[in-house]
């Protein structure tokens, strides 16, 4: 399933190499650090880097996620910042990357490497229902481990 989505060009070096899926099954798309030189991350180490895209959404019903790189984050131990970025449906800002060299070894990104990856993902908004008690479920209040450790 596609969904159109409108997005502007901050950095004319994209129109080359506008995001797209590298495979039809593909669930993500890789999104490119948009600098002008290298960029030094040492061990420990986050910057926000640019995309040099802004997408708008607009949809309530749908987000974009972004997401570390398995190889990248594997390999080098770079991973997002924030864990895992959270795009509203309203944002038109510019997509920012919060690159984290959580790893030992200092990374130098490249311009126009591809550092994480772009998901679109639907979205429910809930609209509560304040209420005393649940109806029981199977479960109840049991967590953290309450059904064993294997
Ligand atoms: O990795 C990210 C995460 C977020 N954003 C943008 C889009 C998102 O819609 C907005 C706000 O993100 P979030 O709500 O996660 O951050 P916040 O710290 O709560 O900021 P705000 O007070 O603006 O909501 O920042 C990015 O560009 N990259
Ligand atoms: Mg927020």
């Amino acid at each position: 399933m596609t969904l159109p989505i409108e997005v502007r060009l901050l950095d004319q070096r994209l129109r080359e190499q506008l995001p797209a899926y590298a495979t039809p099954g593909a669930a993500g798309m890789d999104l490119r650090a948009c600098l002008d030189a290298p960029l030094t991350l040492q061990p420990g180490q986050a910057e926000l880097i640019p995309t040099g895209l802004s997408i708008h959404v607009a949809d309530p019903g749908y987000a974009a996620l972004i997401l570390p790189r398995s190889g990248l984050g594997h390999k080098h131990g770079i991973v997002l910042g924030n864990l895992v970025g959270l795009i509203d449906s309203d944002y038109q800002g510019p997509l920012m990357v919060s690159c984290w060299n959580r790893g030992t070894q200092a990374y130098a990104v490249q311009p126009l490497e591809r550092i994480a990856q772009l998901v679109i993902v639907p979205v429910m908004q809930a609209q509560w229902t304040v209420v005393e008690s649940f109806t029981p479920s199977h479960r109840g209040e049991g967590g953290f481990g309450s059904t064993g450790r294997g």
